[in-house]
């Protein structure tokens, strides 16, 4: 089988401001220390993955007093040139949302209001003509319905039951239009069933594999940037034929953040 890379447009904000400062999710700790320098390298290896793919990476600027804002995934949800804003459960992140819409609406995008808490990419992942959605934790199903109404896109719920993996994207990576990988656990009985029809041939993840963020990942169709952690899963990627570039965001994990969370896709 030959895979197929499509060049990518994806949106990231620096992690000038990160830190670790408050607790939305299990993986946050305000009391251990995080090394901000490290952070930045670590992301500016990051966006040189990308660039050195041949993806084109445009930043919006970091804002002071968000520390989270480096998670550009939950910024907006982008398909067609549509973009459906985001609007977030916890008031700490809640001023990220309209920094992402105005960035959308600079750069010449039709914006469409969240209307109910909805973390973007974090949780909406689109899959071929499917937007695989997530729930449980974050985004609530009326912004799956929402979403479906915007873009179009037959929208998948899918109910997320491990508060580890509060957000899609840290339990489920879209690898092709009809590949993805997941950890089975971290979803409903019924959310899994419905997994194993749609994607009988995805790729199970380890336990282990998921405690790093391995899942967090982005795909180009044939590049998979993971954490260098997930060495597992690297191994089932690779003998699927997909090439596998392993990077360390431990300091972004401290926030419960790999690289998928750091990238958000402009589908024009
Ligand atoms: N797309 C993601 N999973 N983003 C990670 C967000 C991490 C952030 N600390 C939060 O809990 O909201």
């Amino acid at each position: 089988m030959t895979m197929d890379a499509t060049r990518r447009r994806y949106l990231m904000c620096r992690p000038t401001y990160f830190a670790v400062e408050y607790a939305i999710n299990p993986w946050m700790d305000p009391s251990a220390p995080v090394d901000a320098d490290l952070a930045v390298r670590q992301w500016d290896a990051l966006r040189g993955v990308y660039l050195d793919l041949g993806h084109t990476v445009e930043e919006i600027d970091p804002l002071p007093g968000l520390p989270d804002m480096v998670f550009a995934a939950n910024g907006a949800t982008v398909i067609d040139g549509q973009v459906l804003a985001v609007e977030f459960r916890d008031p700490q992140r809640a001023d990220e949302a309209p920094a992402y819409a105005h960035w959308f609406e600079r750069a010449g995008f039709e914006v469409h209001e969240a209307k109910h808490v909805n973390e973007g990419e974090g949780d909406m992942l689109l899959a071929g003509d499917l937007l695989l959605a997530g729930t449980g934790f974050r985004t609530t199903p009326a912004a799956h319905d929402r979403a479906q109404e915007i873009f179009g896109r037959p929208t998948v719920t899918l109910q997320l039951v491990d508060p580890r993996f509060y957000h899609l994207d840290t339990a489920l990576c879209v690898l092709d239009k009809d590949t993805v990988a997941y950890l089975p656990e971290a979803f409903s009985p019924g959310s899994q069933a419905v997994l194993r029809r749609l994607f009988p041939d995805a790729i199970h993840a380890s336990a282990a594999d998921a405690a790093v963020l391995g899942l967090n990942a982005v795909s180009d169709g044939r590049h998979v940037v993971l954490p260098a952690q997930a060495t597992g899963l690297a191994t089932a990627l690779r003998d699927r034929g997909y090439d596998t570039i392993g990077v360390d965001l431990s300091e972004l994990r401290k926030a419960g953040g790999g690289p998928k969370c750091c990238t958000l896709e402009v589908r024009s």
